[in-house]
């Protein structure tokens, strides 16, 4: 099918994109981010941490290998609007079930294509992550400097609480998937993606996921093992509640893993900052030194936020956690890509060892996860006990 029906993007600097409406038309706000995966646009449209964003493809050609049931990462579409440059004409591949303008029109996507998506990203990588718009149908009568103004009404990403959005509305268990049951493990859902259920699953963990705003007493009533937190979209600067039940846990001597929203949730709540990045790390292609090893591994990415610690050496949490390094070091601009503990057991990666979509290089992460519970589980939990000064934060 090929349209004709026109959409615009509006940038918050004022900048206009015309072009053609893409899946469902109407209008949509969020910030501009751009993904450079060349594939896996299913994954990306379906991975609730995009909650709130207008995704930029900028590989040329979307939709080619359609869409299928198996490959969404939760059980909708979460881009809050599409931005493509040639939406593929027809689906070529044996798995396609249906093609990507049908599903993003059921979904209520607004997209927009035919939109010079390099120099847009070009702009974004400049200037930085924007609030932006997608206009279209009805929504293009309104004048140009209207529809500006409702994108600068929108609320910026900075200080955005998201989690109520796309976590899950009621607990429930999925069941290990291994010959082997190992334990259980409690994980709090921040926009979790079925990758990381499965992968902790085909370990031989019973997986406990529980709502967002589940309480300390709730995770510790599963009876878990160890905690594991997800991805999930928004700023981590809004989820103080979920660090400090974190940072809790932590001292209870609980084995830890945590994923991107859970990397920067781990880092607050061993009590340092985290930051904006100006345009942040998207896509499937991204490289990662791992400090110990010193090996470089491919990874894939999608976060806008970062901890803050010195890339090298070691420090000492300030909420009395014991020392701290950084395992992982982003190689385009050497922000911290993942984080290691070296009192307690815990750690946590700000890329996506789970990314169906991406390589597998990082995988074994599951793995050591699995090794470090079952190490823990061997011996008597060990409390720490937290600095006084932090410890109602
Ligand atoms: N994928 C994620 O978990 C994203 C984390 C956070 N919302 C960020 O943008 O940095």
């Amino acid at each position: 099918m090929i349209r004709t029906d026109p959409a615009v993007l509006v940038l918050e600097d004022g900048t206009r994109y015309e072009g053609t409406a893409y899946g469902a038309t109407g209008e949509r706000f969020g910030e501009l981010v751009f993904t450079t995966g060349m594939t896996g646009y299913q994954e990306t449209l379906s991975d609730p941490s995009y909650a709130g964003q207008i995704v930029v493809q900028t590989a040329p050609h979307i939709g080619n290998t359609g869409v299928n049931a198996e490959d969404m990462e939760s059980d909708r579409f979460w881009v809050e609007g599409y931005v493509v440059r040639d939406p593929s004409r027809m689906i070529s591949n044996w798995r396609a079930e249906g093609t990507l303008d049908e599903q993003l029109e059921a979904e209520g996507i607004v997209g927009i294509s035919d939109v010079d998506t390099r120099a847009l990203t070009r702009l974004v990588r400049n200037e930085g992550a924007m609030r932006a718009g997608i206009f279209s149908g009805e929504a293009l009568s309104a004048d140009a400097d209207a529809q500006l103004e409702k994108v600068r009404a929108q609320a910026p990403m900075a200080g955005r609480y998201l989690s109520d959005l796309v976590t899950t509305k009621a607990a429930y268990t999925a069941a290990h998937t291994a010959s082997e049951r190992i334990g259980s493990v409690a994980l709090l859902d921040l926009g979790v993606k079925r990758a990381t259920i499965s992968n902790l699953a085909s370990r031989g963990f019973d997986v406990h996921v529980l709502p967002a705003e589940a309480t300390l007493e709730q995770i510790r009533e599963t009876g878990a093992d160890a905690i594991f937190y997800s991805n999930g979209p928004g700023d981590p600067e809004a989820n103080d509640a979920q660090a400090v039940v974190l940072r809790k846990l932590l001292a209870e001597g609980f084995p830890f893993m945590g994923i991107c929203f859970g990397n920067q949730l781990l880092g607050r709540a061993l009590g340092f900052g985290t930051y904006k990045l100006p345009f942040g790390h998207r896509g499937v292609n991204q490289p990662v030194r791992d400090t110990a090893t010193n090996k470089v591994e491919i990874t894939a990415q999608n976060h806008g936020f970062a901890v803050d610690l010195p890339i090298e050496g070691t420090v000492d949490s300030p909420v009395g956690l014991g020392r701290v390094e950084v395992s992982h070091i982003g190689l385009n601009d050497q922000v911290v890509e993942g984080i290691r503990c070296l009192d307690i057991p815990a750690f946590s990666v700000q890329f996506h060892p789970e990314a169906a979509s991406g390589p597998h290089d990082a995988s074994p992460l599951f793995d050591r996860f699995r090794d470090m519970v079952l190490a823990a589980m061997a011996e008597p939990r060990r409390t720490t006990e937290l600095t006084e000064t932090q410890n109602e934060n």
